[in-house]
């Protein structure tokens, strides 16, 4: 399996756990590719001198690039930081993360606001398109190293939801197959 993302429950448990539905409903690459969501799998202890990776981030201009350790030890605010990473947001530019060690959870809402959860492991380089709305949070390994990098000067500035007016949002959903407010065969 090289991703594996589903449907999320919307029960109350621990936000670290898998939050399954019953039966089990996955969702494919080519899904989240709808959704805009762009993924790649390399080979996270070569991330020093990867070519491939190199190849992606001159492809897409990801001039930008730091290491982002979750840990209490390592990260000022570190419970607070994790609060926010979990409350529901939108970014004006992609958000780009290549995991190294460990793993978590993105969850990001589909074109019917449903919750898919997609499991990052040490390998996954996700994309999230500016405006989906979006969470993360670490799974029951507690732990995950990520590579974070961005076209030009770094903003990480998350807007909560709502942010239906937002631009990037606007561009967001003007961008969703058949989502433009014309009937997809009218295209
Ligand atoms: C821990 S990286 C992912 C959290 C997030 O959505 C963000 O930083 O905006
Ligand atoms: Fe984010």
């Amino acid at each position: 399996m090289v991703l594996e993302a589903w449907f999320m429950d919307e029960s109350s448990q621990d936000q670290r756990l898998p939050h399954h539905l019953n039966p089990k409903q996955f969702v494919s690459l080519d899904q989240l590719a709808e959704l805009g969501v762009l993924y790649w799998r390399l080979n996270p202890k070569n991330y020093e001198n990867d070519e491939e990776l190199q190849k992606i981030r001159e492809a897409r201009g990801y001039s930008y690039m730091d290491l982002l350790d979750l840990c209490p030890e390592k990260v000022t605010n570190y419970e607070e930081k994790l609060k926010n990473f979990y409350t529901e947001h939108i970014h004006a530019d992609e958000e780009i993360r290549y995991c190294l060690e460990g793993s978590g959870y993105f969850d990001v809402r589909d074109e019917s606001d449903q919750w898919i959860r997609i499991w990052i492991k040490a390998g996954d380089l996700i994309v999230l398109p500016a405006g989906i709305y979006h969470r993360f949070t670490l799974d029951t390994s507690n732990y995950v190293k990520l590579m974070r990098l961005f076209v030009g000067e770094p903003v990480w500035t998350a807007y909560n939801r709502p942010q239906e007016d937002h631009p990037a949002r606007k561009e967001y959903i003007k961008g969703l197959t058949g989502q433009a407010g014309v009937p997809v065969e009218a295209h």
